[in-house]
């Protein structure tokens, strides 16, 4: 039997809406679009797919806060104004940089409508509209099995009191990780305190750690509250952990075992509750074996165990996180979000990532400041794709196999939110689709 699909709504905001839009809007309305109105100042409040705005005088005196709204809105704009309006350089520019498209007084409903139905594609193929959850800052992003199997990991151990030893490659998310517990943690409320063991100068970690009393040594000039003391009530998160000092190492286990500390020049201990987050990107067991890292430290801290997954193990991922990170730095740095490429897209798939979720952040703001058009390209990244494919000779089953692979790659970039649709796309059903995965090991 054949089931009737709903089509998602295509949701249209009219800013200020113009004496010119009432012929307009009940066409629109009536091929489809479920039009709200709003003023300038509240279109952070609608979420929608496609924006129309009549660009006036005072949103042209005050371009900053369009840019603003703009960049944060998550929406494809088109701007509407007069065609002497668009003679005048400054706007031609500003248009250019800021909108998706324009269209000059008076309304061709036919043309309105062209231009609408190719931003609400743009949109809905960016990932971006009115279906775009909220954005966490210390959100853990992607929709690898990987990921999600982090998450529910996370949701276990935040209500816990136990350490938690968090390891993976740097810039995999390790603090993010440490985030995430506090966050869903009873002590959310409270304090989060990260120390980074190795950035702090040896001379100065024992006071950095436990603080010290006025006059405890020279140039001690008043008391110091210690990063453990300043956790107190919350999370203290001890980053690069393998890089303490042994010294130090042992009065954290003090700490670690009783729960108090003393600050340097004074012998009176201080109770701190604090539950202990610890990350490492290096072997911490080789480092026992070398006598670098004290086994019962290792103990103390390793209760609990949360592994971070390489980038490129979860490739999957890496459209998301750069469509996140192209529209963070797009308010940063004061310029509309820009979509990648399909070669950028496939040069990031096919990099290795030795750092790992940081190197993308990093790529994706210099691709920011550089891309020119409309959409970032590989080289806007520092990356190039290999022009000339060496073919790969094989038996008819290698390249029955590396088609299947290709095919779940290419499906999994536009639908790695929705396993049902890239199913329906491959021709195939549901239970397949994942027996394709598990088979070719694509998380
Ligand atoms: N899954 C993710 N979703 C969103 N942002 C992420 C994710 N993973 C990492 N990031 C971002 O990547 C950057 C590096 O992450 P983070 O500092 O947590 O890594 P790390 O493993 O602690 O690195 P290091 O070992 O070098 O300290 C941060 O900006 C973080 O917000």
């Amino acid at each position: 039997m054949l089931q009737a699909v709903a089509a998602a709504p295509r949701r249209l905001l009219v800013v200020d809406p113009c004496h010119e839009c009432e012929r307009l809007l009940p066409c629109l309305q009536a091929s489809g679009w479920m039009v709200h109105s709003c003023g300038l100042e509240e279109v952070g409040e609608v979420l929608c797919d496609v924006g129309l705005i009549r660009l006036r005088a005072p949103h042209l005196e005050r371009p900053e806060t369009l840019k603003q709204l703009i960049s944060q809105s998550g929406t494809e704009w088109i701007a509407v104004l007069s065609s002497e309006a668009l003679q005048q350089p400054e706007i031609g520019n500003f248009i250019g940089e800021w909108f998706f498209d324009y269209h000059t007084l008076p309304f061709d409903v036919d043309r309105v409508s062209v231009a609408l139905g190719r931003a609400f594609g743009m949109a809905r193929l960016r990932g971006k509209g009115s279906d775009v959850g909220d954005e966490h800052p210390h959100e853990l992003l992607g929709s690898s099995r990987s990921i999600r199997e982090l998450c529910r990991l996370l949701s276990k151990l935040a209500p816990t009191e136990a350490p938690v030893l968090i390891r993976g490659e740097s810039g995999t998310g390790k603090e993010l990780v440490a985030h995430t517990l506090h966050r869903l943690s009873r002590r959310a409320g409270e304090p989060f305190v990260a120390v980074n063991c190795g950035a702090i100068p040896e001379h100065l970690i024992q006071s950095e750690m436990f603080g010290h009393e006025k006059g405890a040594f020279t140039g001690a000039h008043q008391r110091k509250i210690g990063r453990i003391e300043s956790a107190d009530g919350g999370t203290l998160f001890l980053d690069e952990i393998g890089d303490l000092p042994l010294e130090l190492q042992a009065n954290l286990l003090r700490f670690l075992q009783e729960m108090q500390i003393e600050r340097v020049g004074s012998s009176k201990p201080i109770s701190v509750n604090v539950r202990v987050l610890a990350a490492t990107h290096i072997d911490l067991e080789a480092a026992i074996r070398q006598g670098r890292f004290r086994e019962d430290l290792y103990y103390r801290l390793n209760v609990l165990q949360v592994q971070t997954t390489p980038l490129c193990e979860r490739t999957v991922d890496i459209r998301c996180l750069a469509e996140y990170f192209a529209r963070r730095y797009a308010v940063e740095i004061g310029r509309r979000p820009r979509s990648f490429s399909e070669r950028a897209v496939r040069a990031m798939i096919e990099h290795p990532w030795p750092g790992n979720v940081r190197e993308l952040a990093n790529r994706v703001r210099r691709g920011m400041v550089l891309a020119e058009g409309r959409q970032i390209e590989a080289a806007d990244l520092g990356m190039e794709v290999s022009e000339v494919a060496i073919p790969l000779l094989g038996t008819l089953d290698d390249y029955i196999c590396r088609a299947e692979q290709q095919a779940l790659s290419d499906v999994l970039l536009h639908y790695s939110k929705n396993m049902s649709q890239a199913a329906r796309v491959l021709g195939v059903s549901r239970p397949t689709f994942y027996r394709l995965l598990h088979k070719h090991r694509i998380r």
